[in-house]
């Protein structure tokens, strides 16, 4: 499978063209960063530390889909909705890593996937997948009595928060308990708050340093706790996720699907 990578020239980007080179049933085909970009020019290889690969980075976007079979998108939520509609053009294969969505980005990626196949998640890891369906089973097995809340914490770059995989935990334990996020999220505390609501689930941000990605989901009854985490060491566990993504959802039909369809986790 030919791939592009969006956003070759970041942190994630240069995750995704090393993954890319570790396997032989995908090939780099263009790595593309923003118009003006510092990396643009560069050799895609050379500027990840893998050597010479022959790939240079340009802000070509519509060479990039014309030569791939699809994107690996770790970028930002106006660029990928940009990307999305040209992707749904061309009937392209869209792997989303992307987070910091607001509903109208939501929006227009759903009206893509009537046309484009979308593998979109907060989180490609294997291990936070499985976390996922850990904590959506034991919200729905606790009582609404133990009150459930989300810790993330982050390198000091990243500019959104909730982070998407705190926001994806806090979507798995509100299915699990057969509630909808949106009417019982507390994402944020300040000052005097009153006293905790019933059935709310909390969200807590730490950003800095390097931290590539921590979280934990605790459920506090009366008298014991209970902390399902998860430590990302390596951001080759994303990028290693978005290819095998990318593999499962070329020749699908079109539609928006998630890691949990790609990992097959759901019991
Ligand atoms: N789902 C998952 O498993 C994971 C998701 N992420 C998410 O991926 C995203 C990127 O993270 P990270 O790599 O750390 O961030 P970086 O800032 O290091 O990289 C993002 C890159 O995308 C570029 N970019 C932005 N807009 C465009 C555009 N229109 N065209 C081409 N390139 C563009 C940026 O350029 P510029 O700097 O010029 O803006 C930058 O080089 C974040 O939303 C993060 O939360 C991260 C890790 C795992
Ligand atoms: O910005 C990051 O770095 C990460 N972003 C994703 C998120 O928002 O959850 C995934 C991972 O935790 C790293």
């Amino acid at each position: 499978m030919r791939l592009a990578v969006a956003g070759a020239g970041g942190r994630m980007g240069a995750a995704l063209i090393r993954a890319i080179a570790e396997r032989d049933d995908v090939v780099l085909a263009a790595a593309f960063e923003r118009e003006g970009a510092d990396a643009i020019g560069a050799d895609s290889g050379e500027r990840t530390g893998l050597g010479r690969n022959g790939v240079p980075i340009t802000d070509d976007l519509d060479e990039a889909i014309a030569t791939s079979d699809g994107l690996l998108d770790f970028t930002a939520p106006d660029a990928t909705t940009g990307f999305a509609g040209a992707l749904a053009e061309a009937g392209r294969v869209h792997v989303i890593g992307t987070t910091g969505f607001e509903t109208q980005h939501e929006d227009a990626l759903q009206t893509a996937a009537q046309r484009a196949t979308i593998v979109k998640s907060g989180n490609m890891s294997l291990g936070v997948n499985l976390l996922a369906e850990l904590v959506r089973q034991a919200a729905k097995a606790l009582p609404e009595s133990f009150d459930i809340e989300v810790l993330e914490m982050h390198h000091r770059h990243k500019v959104d928060a909730p982070s998407g995989t705190a926001l994806l935990l806090g979507e798995a334990a509100a299915e699990g308990r057969g509630i909808v996020l949106a009417d019982h999220a507390v994402r944020g505390r300040d000052g005097q708050t009153g006293p905790r609501p019933d059935g709310a689930i909390g969200f807590a941000t730490l950003r800095g340093g390097s931290v590539v990605g921590d979280h934990s989901v605790i459920m506090a009854g009366a008298g014991e706790r209970i902390t399902l985490s998860h430590h990302a060491e390596d951001r080759a566990i994303f990028a290693r996720g978005a290819v095998a993504a990318a593999l499962w959802a070329h020749g699908r039909p079109p539609g928006l699907y998630s890691m949990i369809d790609v990992l097959g986790l759901r019991s």
